[in-house]
């Protein structure tokens, strides 16, 4: 794919990290003609889409993302059944009804997708069996049932009575253990990971288990402690951390600069502290912003300055990372070869506080087309890049907010151990 007639997506071939892609599950693609014509496929996506109060889709990323494996099998003649979740409904909620999804789903696969009003039961059962041979129906919202998060065995083998496989292609939710992404395998084999599900594992296992040197991650975002197992388990696998967001004003207070009214969460000191001190036992080169832009309030239309991040006055609070740090990041980023970005730098939303995150990922983008392989983990900093009209240019962008920081941190997704093993190539 050309990108500005300049920057080339790097090939799959190109990103195989050595030769070790995360081919230990067993894939869709492995699934021919034969296994798939006329078979009911079971396939869980995650169709979990920021909605507006009229129900319009305001980002269609996962749905867009969904699509390759759903093409692949209606081209090999499957009956294709979509589960998903969407929000976190208790009980049936009209407004988490997965119906505003079939004009966008039909628009991409080129077919009418059929919509049922429940995910089990008769009904249900009728209308998967007048699904055509290449044809789509999507299932109501799973989560109308608490049996879904409870993964009650019950109703997973409800589920799983509809199909005559399973395809887990929903990575957003791999880190949840429920009936449509866990459960479900204990009654449908084969059960196998979907296209998507194999891209994100191969990008973000990839790169911290076996990443080109030198290895840089940029992590931020509001608080410390929600990226505390991220922070350390990158530590360990890292050439150089760089940090920003939120977080940096804990950093700042452990070490003893004055922070003003910057967001410090005071029992993370000692933390702090701690992972200053691992990253020094590692050899890790790990670099704190040097100047701050900071406000007088929380707000938009703040007054604001810059400082070095050394000293701010009572009354203010840092924003977003300043030029100067912009600058020792960038060179800092210039000597990597593979990089992976976890939270904003700065409250992006605001535009006044928005640079630091915004060169970021123009620095990524550029870094991108000069052969680094540059991944996004989800949740706000690939909004900021999709705000910022850069996600085309980097190498993988998540669709998993909580399902990829879990990845980083090192732990292991119930949806994904659930899948069968790959079947070893024949020698
Ligand atoms: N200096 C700051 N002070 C207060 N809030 C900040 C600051 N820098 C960033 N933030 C806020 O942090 C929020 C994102 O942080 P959060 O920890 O939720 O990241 P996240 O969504 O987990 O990150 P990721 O996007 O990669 O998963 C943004 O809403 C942003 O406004
Ligand atoms: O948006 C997400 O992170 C996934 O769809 C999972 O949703 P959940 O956090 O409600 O389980």
């Amino acid at each position: 794919m050309l990108l500005d007639g300049i920057c080339q997506k790097l090939s799959q071939s190109q990103l195989d990290f050595g030769g070790l892609l995360m081919a230990t599950k067993r894939s869709v693609g492995d699934l021919k003609e034969a296994d798939l014509k006329g078979k009911r496929v079971f396939v869980r996506v995650d169709l979990n889409v920021p909605l507006d109060e009229n129900s319009k889709i305001t980002d269609d990323t996962r749905v867009r993302a969904a699509v390759p494996t759903i093409k692949y099998l209606m081209g090999h003649g499957a009956r294709v059944i979509l589960a998903s979740h969407l929000g976190r409904p208790k009980g049936v909620t009209p407004k988490f009804s997965l119906k505003p999804l079939v004009p966008r789903l039909s628009e991409l696969l080129g077919v009418k997708v059929e919509m049922a009003n429940d995910c089990i039961g008769e009904e249900v059962e009728k209308m998967v069996a007048a699904i055509p041979e290449g044809g789509v129906l999507l299932l109501e919202n799973v989560r109308f049932y608490k049996e879904e998060e409870k993964n009650d065995p019950e109703f997973a083998k409800k589920l799983a009575s509809l199909g005559d496989l399973y395809v887990n292609d929903a990575f957003g939710t791999a880190h949840r253990a429920h009936a449509s992404t866990e459960g479900v395998t204990k009654f449908l084999k084969p059960s196998v990971a979907g296209f998507l599900m194999q891209k994100e594992l191969d990008y973000l296992v990839g790169a911290v288990s076996n990443p080109k040197r030198p290895f840089a991650a940029i992590v931020g975002g509001s608080k410390v402690s929600s990226k505390i197992g991220v922070i350390e388990s990158l530590l360990e696998k890292v050439d150089i951390l760089l940090l920003g967001g939120g977080m940096m004003f804990t950093f700042y207070q452990a070490q003893g600069h004055s922070v003003g009214s910057s967001l410090v969460e005071e029992d993370k000191l000692d933390l702090a502290t701690s992972l200053l001190e691992k990253a020094k036992s590692k050899g890790v080169s790990l670099l704190l912003p040097t100047d701050v832009i900071i406000a007088d309030k929380f707000a938009a239309d703040a007054n604001s300055k810059v400082v070095p991040a050394s000293g701010i006055a009572d009354g203010w609070m840092g924003l977003d990372i300043g030029p100067d740090s912009i600058k020792t990041f960038s060179e800092a980023l210039d000597t990597t070869k593979t990089v992976i970005w976890n939270g904003p730098m700065g409250v992006f939303e605001f535009e006044k506080f928005a640079a630091g995150t915004e060169e970021i990922a123009k620095k990524l983008a550029d870094l991108s087309c000069k052969g680094v392989i540059t991944i996004i983990g989800g949740g706000d900093s690939v909004a900021a890049v999709e705000k910022a009209g850069l996600a085309e240019k980097m190498s993988h962008i998540s669709t998993g907010g909580g399902a990829s920081l879990e990845l980083l941190e090192g732990k292991s997704l119930p949806g994904v151990l659930a899948l069968d093993d790959a079947i070893p190539a024949a020698l």
